[in-house]
C-alpha cells in the first residue's frame, strides 16, 4: 500500500450500482467528505469523462457492486470496457491515479464481489496506486459488517492522499446546530458510555436530542385493498432483555446523510398519470401491456404455485383505440415489470406519517452540491402516495441506516434507546432477530410507535423499488405476445416461526390474473424490455449444438429458445436437462417440452425428479429420459440435473471440446449452479483421461480455468438468482 504525498485536492466518488446499495454508500461518503472540507463529487462510473478523465489532482473512491453472474452493474459496463481497453494498450497511471475501492457482493453467488475484484485488478494493471486497502462487503452476512469499518478507516488514509481545501463544514455546523446534531455528526461512531446504572444510559442517549418532525394532516384517496391481508403492520416481539444490564453502547452507525429535501411543488394541479415517472432504470422505455391471463403450471398439491402469464404489449392512438405493439426481442432477453407497493401498506404509512396522500410535492437535493439518488431524480412533481407506491422499497430487509435514522425521530426515549441498541455492537443478536422476522417498514414503525420520521428522512435511507425481471418464455414470432413463468412467492417467517408472508410482484400478478378470470376488467401493467447484455441468449449461429440446463422455472428462457429453434431447420444437437420434484406435480411445460422432443426440435430431453419414489421400473417418465428408453432401478434414478449430466458425460465432453457447443445454465445460484459447475469439472477431468489431445492430464484446477475461459468466450453462459 503506497500512501502518496497529498497531491490531490479533490475527491471523486464513483459508484457502480444495480439496486441502489453502492449508490447510497457513495452518496453518504460524498456528504461526509464535503463536511470534512474536501472538494468532492459523486458520479455513476459510466459518467467518467472520455478525455483525460483521471488526473493526479483527484483521489478516486470506487464503490462497486456485482450483478448477474459476476458482472459489473449496468451503469459501470461502459467504464469497465474503457479500462480494459486502456490496460490492453499499456496505459500507465503510476504516480497519477490514487484510489480506494469498496466492492459489494453476496457470497451465495460463485463469483463473490467479482466486479469489484476485477476492477481492482485492472486498476493495478494500469499501475494506479491504492491508498487504502480494498473492502469486500457481503450481503449474505450483512453489508454493514464491512462497509462501516471500511468507511470509518477511509478518512485517515484519504487525509494523507488528498488535501481538504475548505474549512470543514462540520466545525461550522457545530456552532449553529443543536447539541444532538453535533454529537451525531462529529463522531462517526457515537460511543455512549455510562458506568453507572442503566437508567443513566437512557440519559446518555437522551442527550442525543430528538429532531423535530413538522408534518401534518391526513390521508385522502384510499386505494382499494386488493393486496390480501398479509401487509397489515404488526409490532414485532423482540427481546430487549440484554439492554437492561448495559451501561454503554458502542458501534452505532453515524446518522445517515441528508440527501433529500421535500418542498411544495410549483403547481398544485393534480398529477396526471402520464407525468408520473415510471422507472429510474437507465435506458428503460416502459410500455403498457395487457395481462391476458395466467395458466397454472403446477398441480394444486405441489409445493409451489407456478404460473405462466401472457401479456399483450399495446399502444393507444390519439382516439384511444388500442393496437398490439410489436416489441423486438430475442430469446434470452428479459422484461422488467414495474410493480407497486401494496396499497394497504402505503395507506398505513401515509396515516402514520401524517401526510396528505395527494398533495403535490417536489424532491430536491439537500444541498446544491449533492446529487439526488438516481431513483428520485425524476420526481419533480409527485405526491407522497406516488413516492411510497412506486419509488421506494418498503418491504426490503431493514438496514442499520434506517433504524439509526428512526432513532433520531423517536419521541419516546425508550424507543430511541431500543433502536440505538439494535444498531449497536451489543445489539447484533437483536438486529439479526429483527431481520429474521422479515419485517416491512410498517412492522418496524408499529414496533416503535413514537417514531414519526419526516418523509424526506425516509427517502434518504429507503432503497429504490426494483422492477422484477422475468425471462421471456416464448419467441418473438408469438403474435406480439409475451409469456413469463414464475413461482408465486409465499413463505413463512423463521421468527416467530410460521407467520405467513408473501412476495411483492408475483402474488400481485396472481391476484390480478385471478380477478380477471372472475370477470374484472383487463389489467394493464408497465413493462420494459431488458436485453440480455451478458450473452445469455439463443446463439445466432445455426450450426452450434446447444446444451440447456434449467430445473424449475430455470426452464423458462428455453421455451423461447425452443420455439425459435422450431422455426429453423438445423441438424444441430439440442439437449435439455430439466429437473423438478415429481412428474405429476410440478413438471412445468411438460406437454410442450415432450412435444419438442417428439418433433426433434430437442434431440434429447432429460428430466430429473428429486422426489419421485414410485417403485415401478423405468418407463420414459420414470427415468426422465424422454427420447431414449433405458431402464434404471428406482434407487439409481437421476435426482438432479447434474446426475443426468454425469450419465452422458462423454457426450457433454464431445459437444463442448470438439463441436463448439454452447452450454446454458439457468436457475438457482446457490445450490444447482454450484453443483452443475463442479459436475462439469469432474466430467472434463475424467473424460480428458482418455483424450489423446491437448486436454489429456487435465487437472481439476485446469478444468476450472477452462470453464472460466468458456465463460469469457460466451460458450458457458449462466443466468442465475439467489
Ligand atoms: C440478480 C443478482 C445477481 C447478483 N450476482 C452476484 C454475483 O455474481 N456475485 C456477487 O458477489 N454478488 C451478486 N449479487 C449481490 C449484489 O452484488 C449485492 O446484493 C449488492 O449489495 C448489490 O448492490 P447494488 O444495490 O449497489 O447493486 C447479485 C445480486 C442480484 C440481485
Amino acid at each position: 500500500m503506497t500512501v502518496p504525498q497529498p497531491l490531490a485536492t479533490r475527491v471523486v466518488f464513483f459508484f457502480g450500482s444495480q439496486t441502489g446499495n453502492a449508490e447510497s454508500i457513495a452518496l453518504n461518503l460524498l456528504d461526509q467528505a464535503q463536511q470534512r472540507g474536501y472538494e468532492a463529487e459523486c458520479r455513476e462510473l459510466d459518467q467518467y469523462e472520455d478525455r483525460l478523465p483521471f488526473t493526479a489532482d483527484a483521489a478516486y473512491v470506487f464503490v462497486v457492486s456485482t450483478t448477474g453472474d459476476g458482472d459489473p452493474p449496468d451503469n459501470a459496463t461502459k467504464f469497465w470496457r474503457y479500462l480494459r481497453r486502456l490496460a490492453k494498450k499499456g496505459e500507465d497511471w503510476s504516480g497519477t491515479v490514487h484510489y480506494a475501492l469498496l466492492g459489494l457482493g453476496d457470497s451465495n453467488y460463485d463469483n463473490f464481489c467479482n466486479a469489484g475484484r476485477r476492477l481492482d485488478e485492472k486498476l493495478r494493471e494500469v499501475h494506479a496506486t491504492p491508498f487504502y486497502p480494498k473492502g469486500l462487503a457481503d450481503d449474505a452476512t450483512g453489508l454493514e459488517e464491512t462497509v462501516e469499518p471500511w468507511c470509518r478507516g477511509l478518512w485517515p488514509s484519504l487525509a494523507q492522499a488528498c488535501t481538504a481545501k475548505n474549512t470543514p463544514r462540520l466545525a461550522a455546523e457545530t456552532a449553529t446546530t443543536t447539541p444532538t446534531a453535533k454529537a451525531a455528526e462529529i463522531a462517526p461512531e457515537p460511543t455512549l458510555t455510562n458506568s453507572a446504572a442503566p437508567a443513566a444510559l437512557t440519559e446518555a442517549i437522551e442527550r442525543l436530542a430528538v429532531a423535530e418532525t413538522a408534518c401534518t394532516v391526513s390521508t385522502q384517496d384510499r386505494p382499494s385493498d386488493n393486496d390480501g391481508n398479509l401487509w397489515t403492520s404488526q409490532p414485532l416481539q423482540l427481546d430487549f432483555g440484554p439492554l437492561a444490564t448495559l451501561t454503554s453502547l458502542t458501534g452505532t452507525p453515524r446518522v445517515p446523510s441528508r440527501l433529500v429535501r421535500i418542498v411544495p411543488a410549483a403547481t398544485s394541479a393534480p398529477v396526471a398519470t402520464s407525468e408520473f415517472p415510471l422507472t429510474h432504470i437507465a435506458d428503460a422505455e416502459p410500455f403498457r401491456a395487457q395481462l391476458l391471463g395466467a395458466d397454472r403450471l403446477t398441480a394444486p398439491d405441489a409445493l409451489k404455485q407456478t404460473l405462466a402469464v401472457q401479456l399483450r404489449p399495446i399502444e393507444r392512438d390519439a382516439a384511444g383505440s388500442i393496437t398490439t405493439r410489436m416489441v423486438e426481442f430475442w430469446p434470452g432477453d428479459a422484461f422488467g415489470v414495474l410493480c407497486p407497493n401494496p396499497p394497504r401498506l402505503v395507506r398505513d404509512l401515509l396515516q402514520r406519517l401524517d401526510y396528505v396522500a395527494t398533495e403535490r410535492i417536489q424532491i430536491e437535493p439537500s444541498t446544491p452540491a449533492t446529487p439526488l439518488p438516481t431513483h428520485l431524480r425524476h420526481a419533480k412533481a409527485v405526491t407522497p402516495q406516488h413516492i411510497l407506491t412506486s419509488l421506494v422499497d418498503l418491504a426490503g430487509l431493514p438496514k442499520k441506516a434506517l433504524l439509526r435514522m428512526l432513532a433520531e425521530h423517536a419521541a419516546d426515549p425508550e424507543d430511541r434507546k431500543r433502536l440505538l441498541f439494535i444498531t449497536s455492537r451489543q445489539g447484533a443478536a437483536a438486529f439479526n432477530e429483527l431481520r429474521a422476522h422479515i419485517p416491512h417498514l410498517g412492522d418496524i414503525l408499529a414496533t416503535f410507535p413514537s417514531c414519526r420520521p419526516p418523509l424526506d428522512c425516509l427517502l434518504d435511507v429507503l432503497p429504490p423499488l426494483q422492477p422484477r425481471y422475468y425471462s421471456v418464455a416464448n419467441a418473438p414470432s408469438s403474435k406480439g405476445h409475451l409469456r413469463f413463468a414464475f413461482n408465486v412467492v409465499s413463505y413463512r417467517t423463521p421468527v416467530p416461526a410460521g407467520v405467513p408472508r408473501e412476495g411483492l410482484c408475483t402474488p400481485w400478478l396472481a391476484r390480478l390474473s385471478a380477478a380477471m378470470a372472475r370477470g374484472d376488467a383487463t389489467p394493464e401493467l408497465n413493462v420494459f424490455l431488458k436485453p440480455n447484455s451478458q450473452g445469455f441468449e439463443l446463439t445466432r449461429d445455426p450450426n452450434r449444438p446447444i446444451i440447456m440446463v434449467g430445473p424449475g422455472t430455470g426452464v423458462a428462457p428455453y421455451l423461447g429458445f425452443l420455439e425459435a429453434l422450431g422455426a429453423q431447420s438445423s441438424a444441430r444437437e439440442t439437449w435439455l436437462f430439466y429437473g423438478c420434484r415429481h412428474p405429476d406435480l410440478d413438471y412445468l411445460f411438460r406437454t410442450e417440452l415432450e412435444g419438442y422432443a417428439r418433433s426433434g426440435v430437442l434431440s434429447r430431453l432429460m428430466v430429473a425428479y428429486s422426489r419421485f419414489t414410485a417403485d415401478s421400473t423405468a418407463d420414459a417418465a420414470a427415468t426422465g429420459e424422454t427420447t431414449v428408453s433405458y431402464t434404471h432401478p428406482p434407487s439409481d434414478r437421476p435426482k438432479y440435473v447434474q446426475h443426468h449430466l454425469q450419465r452422458v458425460a462423454s457426450d457433454i465432453y464431445r459437444l463442448m471440446t470438439r463441436e463448439n457447443a454452447v452450454l446454458y445454465v439457468c436457475g438457482d445460484a446457490q445450490g444447482m449452479a454450484k453443483d452443475v459447475h463442479s459436475t462439469l469439472v469432474d466430467i472434463l477431468v475424467n473424460c480428458a483421461k482418455s483424450d489423446d489431445g491437448p486436454l489429456r492430464n487435465l487437472t481439476p484446477s485446469g478444468a476450472g480455468a477452462l470453464l472460466v475461459e468458456w465463460m469469457q468466450e460466451k460458450r458457458y453462459l449462466r443466468d442465475l438468482w439467489a
